[in-house]
């Protein structure tokens, strides 16, 4: 069997040299030629599986993609075609949970804000919004949610409208999919009149996709009147809107999601799922593939106060190396997705098992997902 895969994808090999000869390439510059004749096909956000990609192979057998979103998927070709695909939803939840956990705090810390104060409306209450809902409510922040389609079912949080949302909110944070047909279509679901309907000095996270933003009304709000913002995703990657970068407090490449945990899930999944569809038992587990956990002894007071909670933030993942790195490089030809394809995998809040010196545990360490230990 040959299976074409994204060279951006951690233990593909470990995980899949037992089914056949793998071939590493670009997932952004796959052409039609190199994936002729693969029976397996894996790639991540930036390859567009459609018919223009899959017209000259009569045998693939499975497509699969260690995202969670879908969007770069034409499904109703594969499905013309019959070639089951899976993705990995849930798979790097985590790690964008935490990622914007980081950026809320280090902007309350570049405003000397006090994050506890703030309401953070969150769009979206799927597996990415929820994490980002478990790291707030584990430091104490008051948090909206909404997501109308959820609203709609038997999930028995409270949901809020958009218009509630952005009156309400101190900071807004985006995780829908994008999608641009229907009554909830996300894309410009944050266009100039709604922009113009969050408070004034309302803080803004994008690390869903980059056109749920209408990245030049973004541009002109915050040409009239900066804000806090941080953007993780951008209209037009790999190029994002130049003059954009400079008035953001926090700019990175769409790596959110880039938690070495968060990746491996990603290709794990999809291990899993050609397991069940060529009918053969899993022999290899994530555990084993992952590096162990660091240990830190600590002392901390029983509630760490923000500046300690972001010392530990930072050790773990130092937002401020990625936003420098990239300001550096946007405008680079292959910048962009050079910095995505040597990123150093950063471990999640859980890699980090903490020993505090008093023998005691913090309980909102333990909630936000660091992994005690006490002595
Ligand atoms: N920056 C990154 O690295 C990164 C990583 C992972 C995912 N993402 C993006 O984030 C998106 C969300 O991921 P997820 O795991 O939370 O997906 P999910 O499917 O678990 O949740 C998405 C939620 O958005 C809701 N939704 C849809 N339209 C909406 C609307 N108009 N208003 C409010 N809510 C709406 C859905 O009902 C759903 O509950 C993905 O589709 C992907 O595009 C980005
Ligand atoms: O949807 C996702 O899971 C993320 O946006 C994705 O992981 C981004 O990384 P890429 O697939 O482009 O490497």
């Amino acid at each position: 069997m040959k299976l074409v895969v994204d060279e951006n994808m951690p233990f593909v090999r470990e995980l899949f040299a037992d089914f056949g000869e793998i071939v590493a390439l670009n997932g952004r510059h796959l052409s039609a030629a190199q994936v002729s004749d693969a029976d397996v096909l894996l790639v991540r956000s930036v390859t567009q599986v459609n018919q223009s990609l899959l017209a000259n192979n009569t045998q693939l057998k499975f497509v699969g993609s260690a995202t969670i979103g879908t969007d770069h998927i034409d499904h109703a070709y594969l499905g013309s075609r019959g070639i089951p695909f899976a993705s990995a939803p849930g798979c790097n939840a985590t790690s964008v949970g935490e990622y914007v956990f980081n950026a809320l705090l280090e902007l309350a810390d570049k405003y000397h804000a006090d994050l506890r104060q703030k309401t953070v409306g969150i769009i979206g209450a799927g597996n990415t919004g929820s994490a980002v809902a478990k790291c707030l409510t584990a430091w104490g922040v008051k948090v909206l949610l909404c997501d109308p389609l959820l609203a709609q079912t038997e999930d028995p949080r409270e949901f809020v409208t958009l218009e509630q949302l952005l009156a309400e909110a101190d900071a807004i944070s985006l995780h829908v999919p994008i999608s641009h047909q229907g009554e909830h279509a996300t894309y410009h679901l944050l266009d100039a009149d709604k922009l113009a309907l969050m408070k004034p000095d309302c803080w803004l996270v994008n690390a869903s996709r980059g056109d749920v933003v209408d990245n030049h009304a973004l541009l002109a709000k915050l040409r009239a009147q900066p804000f806090p913002v941080a953007l993780d995703v951008w209209e037009g990657e790999p190029k994002p809107l130049a003059e954009l970068v400079p008035l953001v407090d926090i700019a990175t490449p769409h790596i959110a999601g880039y938690s070495l945990e968060g990746k491996a899930l990603g290709t794990y999944m999809l291990y899993q799922t050609l397991c069940e569809l060529l009918q053969v038992s899993p022999t290899k587990s994530l555990t084993e593939l992952l590096p162990v956990n660091w240990y830190q002894t600590l002392t901390l007071n029983q509630t760490p106060d923000q500046a300690e909670l972001l010392r530990l933030c930072r050790f773990i993942y130092d937002l401020r190396d990625d936003d420098r790195q990239f300001r550096k490089i946007h405008q680079i030809p292959d910048g962009f997705d050079n910095m995505r394809k040597n990123h150093r995998h950063r471990r999640e809040f859980s890699a980090l098992a903490l020993v505090n010196a008093d023998g005691s545990e913090v309980d909102c360490l333990s909630k936000l997902g660091f992994s005690g230990v006490t002595r």
